[in-house]
């Protein structure tokens, strides 16, 4: 079984193009959760110009499913982590001008730093994962960082994939086996889609939860545009 946390920040990316609070991001926290999400993700980023730091707390009362906080972990992102105590934090190394998030850790490099904030967050009783590409050599290093999960970085497979290049899965399948005999938790997100969801599942061993937000949101404002256009047609009659 395989959950669904569902992404919410491009409706905060959306609010804040208008300055209000339309759409209000815990509001639909609430409703994607009536609808069937699994978890709820978010991503602070320190300029927060998607979800913002005040979101992230207002949402901590709201969210029953498993509350995942994905960043960087710079000092402010840390505090605001461990003040909330989500079900789970995804540490994803981003550079503070990144439009999105652009690449995973360095587990090797990174290893005596991540080790710290590892052990830190999972004092908390806070589970970690951290998000890394699909190289074996890296997933050998989360593990030695003392991570719960890893959260396998999608974009490469997602763009393959909408190219026809089903082969791009390999890395994946391989990488997601090496996670699971050495007993690591496995996520994955970044780009996944009602295109591609399924396949990455069916080939993907023991993926405990996929993180979608940014094909999700666009999915649903087009599947769900036919409706509200006819509603609006239908007051002006
Ligand atoms: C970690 C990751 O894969 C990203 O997809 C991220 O969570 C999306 O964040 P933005 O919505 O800020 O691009
Ligand atoms: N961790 C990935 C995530 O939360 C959503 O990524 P995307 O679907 O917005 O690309």
């Amino acid at each position: 079984m395989t959950k669904l946390s569902v992404n919410i920040n491009k409706i905060a990316t959306l609010r804040n193009s208008r300055g209000g609070d339309m759409p209000n991001v815990v509001q639909f926290a609430k409703d994607a959760q009536r609808f069937g999400a699994e978890g709820i993700t978010i991503h602070p980023r320190p300029d927060e110009r998607h979800i913002r730091y005040q979101d992230a707390r207002d949402l901590k009362a709201e969210v029953y499913t498993e509350y995942n906080i994905e960043g960087n972990p710079v000092e402010s992102f840390m505090k605001l982590v461990l003040e909330i105590k989500p079900t789970q934090v995804t540490l994803v190394p981003d550079a503070v001008d990144a439009i999105t998030s652009n690449a995973g850790w360095d587990t090797i490099k990174h290893k005596d730093f991540l080790i710290d904030v590892i052990k830190e967050f999972k004092q908390n009783d806070i589970r970690t994962s951290i998000f890394v590409d699909s190289v074996l050599e890296q997933i050998e290093g989360a593990k030695a960082t003392g991570t719960d999960r890893i959260e396998l970085y999608t974009e490469a497979f997602a763009h393959q994939y909408s190219l026809g290049n089903k082969d791009a899965i390999k890395p994946y399948a391989e990488s997601a086996k090496l996670a699971g005999e050495l007993g690591l938790g496995l996520n994955a997100g970044h780009d996944l889609s009602l295109d591609n969801i399924k396949y990455f599942k069916e080939n993907i061993p023991g993926l405990l939860e996929v993180s979608i937000g940014h094909a999700l949101i666009a999915e649903s404002l087009y599947l769900g545009a036919e409706n509200v256009i006819q509603m609006y047609l239908h007051k002006l009659k």
